[in-house]
């Protein structure tokens, strides 16, 4: 265990009863720290919380907490508190007995419970409205006083549990950056749970990426989205362009073989742990850079040659389909190539992530997505 290590998690595995839903969860989280439970849907990421909380009981490992073992403390005896998407306010209290609920199950004195109240919501901008039912607020409104019930008791752990996934896009926004600044000012552990890669990024000083009940990688936002670990990571953090490329290490270097459709390249390894044959090679629409065919282009990288099918106008940039040999992918470019025009793609070295191809699955010959449904092979 690390010197400041303040909650840790050691070996959690848990399972409902046929189905396994964590696995070998190791976790270190420093006092103050904010750290994002990123995953798709179903991979754990409520679980790992609740097991945090104590409302789950792992069926193997350790929860630590100032080096204590709480694993087999109740939820109110951890000094955190849980922050739902569903708010889960009392409907027929008003926001300030909603807000000082915890305070009256922990038989705090009415005074003092006034006091707080009034503190939190002066802190969370719901000063006025502390006689109103949650049926008479807003949304972000509702949300900010489920936090100030959280925040009422001074937990030493927030567990958020994806608190703003019922907020418009623009009110999302700025509960956001009021969380976050928040936590940061009192000083709180906060652990948040999202399925938003952005909401993740923007919010954490550390990102856990997990897949299917384990810790896929875990990292700075910066190192997750520049240097994912794994295929599954790199896809997770919009690197869904892949391109079936063939090559082998030389070096510090992987020398791309050229190919029908990609110039020969040398590329860093970077510390992966790459063997010689097949590869697949991930990168960001945003990250490619597009000319016309026989232009110069930078130097460094990969150059791939392809053709035109469809260009739209999301804002700010042109998104276009190209097929490359026989994959499409997406590239940007702030000006629009038409259909049929024949290009070279270029992706950065930093931002071409390269993967040996899974042995257990193999890949399906790419398959054009305009081909004919249903069409047999030859
Ligand atoms: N009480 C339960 N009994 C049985 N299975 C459960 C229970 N709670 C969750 N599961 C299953 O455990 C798996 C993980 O669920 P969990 O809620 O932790 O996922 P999640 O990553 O938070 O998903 P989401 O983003 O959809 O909320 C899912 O397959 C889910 O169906």
């Amino acid at each position: 265990m690390q010197q400041n290590t303040f909650l840790e998690l050691d070996g959690i595995a848990c399972r409902y009863g046929a189905t396994q839903v964590l696995n070998d969860i190791d976790l270190a989280i420093d006092k103050g720290e904010f750290v994002a439970l990123l995953g798709s849907s179903g991979c754990g990421k409520t679980t790992l919380l609740r097991v945090l909380a104590g409302f789950v009981a792992p069926t193997a490992g350790r929860v630590q907490l100032r080096q204590k073992d709480v694993t087999s403390l109740p939820p109110d005896r951890r000094g955190v508190s849980l922050v739902f998407q569903s708010y889960a306010l009392w409907p027929h209290m008003t926001v300030a007995q909603n807000i000082g609920y915890g305070l009256r199950l922990r038989r705090v004195a009415k005074a003092e419970i006034a006091r707080r109240v009034g503190e939190v919501q002066s802190m969370l901008g719901l000063d006025g409205l502390g006689e109103r039912k949650p049926a008479a607020l807003s949304g972000g409104q509702r949300q900010r006083v489920a936090l100030g019930r959280a925040l009422a008791v001074d937990p030493e752990i927030l567990l958020l549990d994806e608190p703003l996934s019922n907020l418009d896009a623009r009110i999302r926004l700025s509960v956001r950056h009021e969380l976050r600044a928040l936590q940061r000012r009192l000083g709180i552990t906060a652990v948040h749970v999202t399925h938003d890669r952005e909401e993740a990024m923007v919010m954490a000083d550390r990102i856990v990426i997990l897949d299917a009940g384990r810790i896929a990688q875990q990292g700075t936002p910066e190192e997750v989205y520049n240097r994912p670990a794994s295929a599954f990571v790199a896809a997770f953090m919009g690197a869904e362009n892949i391109l079936q490329l063939t090559g082998s290490p030389e070096g510090d270097r992987f020398a791309i073989a050229a190919g029908p459709a990609n110039a020969g390249a040398h590329v860093p390894l970077a510390g992966r742990p790459l063997g010689s044959g097949p590869v697949d090679a991930r990168f960001r629409p945003e990250a490619a850079r597009i000319a016309a065919a026989g232009s110069a282009l930078p130097e460094g990288g990969a150059v791939f040659h392809g053709t035109v099918l469809a260009a739209s106008y999301p804002g700010g940039v042109w998104r276009h389909t190209i097929r490359i040999g026989e994959a499409e992918i997406m590239a940007d470019a702030a000006q629009a190539f038409a259909p049929g025009d024949r290009v070279d793609v270029h992706v950065p070295a930093e931002a071409l992530f390269l993967f040996d191809r899974p042995q257990t699955h193999p890949p399906v010959a790419p398959v054009s997505r305009t081909a004919t449904a249903g069409k047999v092979p030859a």
